[in-house]
C-alpha cells in the first residue's frame, strides 16, 4: 500500500489540487450568491425560486462531490510515507484550517437549508462578512503547505 501511494503520489497530489479548486469555487461563490438572494427578491417571488435552484445544485453537485474528493485525496497524501511531518508546525495549521473550511461548508448548508423554508434572518452586510472566512482559511492552508514553516 505505501509503495502504491509514493509512487501515484504526484498524480494523487494532482486530483487533490483539482479537486480543491472546484471546493473553493463554491465556497466562494455560495456566500455571494446568498448576497444577492437576501437583497434582490423575497421569500416566494420568482427571483427566489431562481437563487434556490442555484444554490441547491451548487451545494449538491459541485461542492459535496469536490469536499469529499478534497479529503479523500488529502487523506491518501498524509498516508504517503514520508510526506507529513508530524514534528513541524504545518500539519497542524493547515488541520485547523481544514476544519475551518468543512464548518464554512456545513455552515453553508445550514443557510441555504433557512433559504429554501423562506427563514433567512441575515442581512447582505452579514453574508458578505462570512464571505471573508474561506479567504483567511485558504491563506493559512497555502502557507503551511507550501512554506511549511
Ligand atoms: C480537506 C482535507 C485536506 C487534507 C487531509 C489535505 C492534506 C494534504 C497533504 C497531506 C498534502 C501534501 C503536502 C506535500 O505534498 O508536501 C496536501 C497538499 C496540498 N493541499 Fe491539501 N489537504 C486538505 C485540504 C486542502 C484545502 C482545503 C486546500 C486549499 C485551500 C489544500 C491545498 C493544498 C495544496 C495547494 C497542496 C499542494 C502543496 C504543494 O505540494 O506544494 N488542501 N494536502
Amino acid at each position: 500500500m505505501s509503495d502504491v501511494l509514493s509512487v501515484a503520489y504526484p498524480w494523487i497530489k494532482a486530483l487533490h489540487i483539482m479537486s480543491v479548486i472546484a471546493w473553493m469555487a463554491g465556497l466562494f461563490y455560495l456566500p455571494r450568491l446568498f448576497v444577492y438572494h437576501t437583497e434582490q427578491s423575497e421569500p416566494g417571488d420568482s427571483r427566489d425560486s431562481v437563487f434556490q435552484v442555484m444554490e441547491y445544485k451548487l451545494l449538491r453537485y459541485i461542492m459535496q462531490p469536490s469536499m469529499i474528493a478534497t479529503w479523500g485525496f488529502g487523506l491518501l497524501l498524509v498516508m504517503t510515507p514520508g510526506i507529513v511531518d508530524w514534528g513541524s508546525v504545518w500539519p497542524y495549521a493547515k488541520l485547523a484550517g481544514v476544519v475551518v473550511m468543512t464548518w464554512f461548508h456545513m455552515w453553508l448548508s445550514a443557510r441555504r437549508k433557512e433559504f429554501a423554508r423562506g427563514a433567512n434572518t441575515r442581512t447582505g452586510r452579514q453574508h458578505r462578512i462570512m464571505n471573508e472566512v474561506p479567504t483567511l482559511a485558504m491563506v493559512v492552508i497555502v502557507l503551511a503547505v507550501v512554506v511549511k514553516f
